[in-house]
């Protein structure tokens, strides 16, 4: 029976992560052992077995008794601890939400209904370390996949709408304080349906702008506006958000020799956990714009192809209707103007799920089928 170590099982993904193995019974026929940076010795968490009380997640001695190391703890945690582990002579697997591994030559990109081929002949070649892609390429991936799976794409921008979750749990919190802060701004004027938009309008901009505004986390108002910068500057110019939308969607791809070109800006805007990302895809033929929906539609059971109408869209097409579920919905599909090879698209998905849990979860499973 594989001994499965977790650390960061109690975080914003790990809790996701618990919640969806539970649902699909992936506790059992594993020994789980949870892991903690700071409650040592604490009950684990209630999973339907009994399980240990929880470990050091810095005891190299325990981490090495384990046969699958999956951590949800964060980048620092991985600096920390996975270099120590291999130098000590480790050979178990070590699955990661983090993005520190991910562009290293031996670790895999995980996102085993894109790459499941890639996923395979890493394991046969002995690799020993997987990591969950990041939240906008795994969720675009799931959306697209039928595309780049008929090698259709000749470049690809990608233009992001992030929810707050992807900076973490404080940042969610914040927005909604933002919310709720703009809200009793104006309360009195909101009760009385006479009074002047302008002047409710006024009054908001200057809460927004005002010291009281809560901005610790996202060091500015999200609530009411956007933030059209994710991560830090590279020298080209690019977040380093912007960055991984081409180098990991060509390493999950297992296409180093020849990328696709993929680039665009990336904001964060006041949803709470589910990114939305608008396309504009140059195929390599003007291809029918049914091939192009059948392609999409079916390539993986989650992903829900919207029709391109304005009561599918808003009904189907929103963070409202994708969150918490492990739908991908894709839609506003249409040729543009520039001519037929030139194809618009619009997804969503929830990134706690698909976008950082879920390919974790399933990459277990895959080592437990071997
Ligand atoms: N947020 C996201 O969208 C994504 C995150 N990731 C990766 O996953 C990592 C973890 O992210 P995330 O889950 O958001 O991090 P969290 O901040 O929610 O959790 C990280 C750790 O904080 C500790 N912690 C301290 N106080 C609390 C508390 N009150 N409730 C829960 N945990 C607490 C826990 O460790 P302990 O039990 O040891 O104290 C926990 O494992 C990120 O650093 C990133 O590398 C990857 C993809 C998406
Ligand atoms: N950076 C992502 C979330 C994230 O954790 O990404 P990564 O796993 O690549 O560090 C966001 O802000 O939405």
């Amino acid at each position: 029976m594989l001994k499965v170590g977790f650390v960061g099982w109690r975080g914003m993904v790990g809790s996701v992560l618990m919640q969806r193995m539970q649902e699909d019974g992936d506790f059992s026929g594993i020994e789980p052992v949870f892991f903690t940076t700071s409650q040592v010795g604490q009950p684990g968490p209630d999973i339907g077995v009994d399980v240990p009380p929880l470990k050091d997640a810095f005891a190299l001695e325990e981490l090495k008794a384990l046969d699958v190391i999956i951590t949800c703890q964060g980048g620092d945690y991985t600096k920390q601890v996975y270099a120590d582990l291999r130098k000590n002579g480790w050979q178990g697997y070590w699955i990661d939400a983090a993005s520190t591994l991910r562009m290293e030559d031996d670790a895999t990109i995980v996102l085993d209904p894109v790459n499941r081929k890639v996923i395979d002949a890493q394991l046969a070649k002995g690799a020993k370390t997987f990591v969950g892609g990041n939240c906008t390429v795994s969720l675009m991936l799931m959306g697209l996949g039928g595309l780049f799976e008929a090698d259709m794409v000749e470049w690809m921008t990608s233009m992001t709408y992030q929810a707050a979750s992807g900076s973490g749990a404080k940042h969610m919190r914040e927005l909604l304080n933002q919310m709720g802060q703009l809200r009793d701004s104006v309360s009195g004027e909101l009760a009385d349906p006479s009074s002047a938009i302008l002047e409710i309008d006024r009054k908001v901009t200057a809460a927004m702008r005002g010291d009281d505004f809560l901005v610790d986390n996202f060091g500015a108002p999200l609530a009411g506006s956007l933030l059209p910068w994710i991560d830090t500057k590279l020298d080209n110019g690019q977040s380093r958000e912007e960055w991984k939308g081409f180098v990991e969607t060509n390493k999950i791809l297992g296409r180093g020799d020849h990328p696709v070109p993929i680039d665009g800006l990336c904001v964060r805007i006041g949803a709470m956990r589910s990114h939305s990302q608008a396309f504009t895809i140059k195929l390599k033929q003007d291809v029918p714009l049914d091939e192009i929906e059948d392609r999409i539609a079916s390539h993986n059971e989650w992903v829900k192809l919207i029709p391109n109408d304005k009561e599918a869209t808003v009904a189907g097409l929103t963070p409202a209707a994708a969150t918490g579920t492990l739908n991908i919905p894709v839609g506003r599909l249409r040729k543009l103007n520039m001519g037929g090879e030139y194809l618009s698209a619009f997804s969503v998905g929830d990134q706690l799920l698909w976008g950082a849990a879920e390919p974790l979860k399933r990459m277990l499973k895959i080592l437990r089928e071997q």
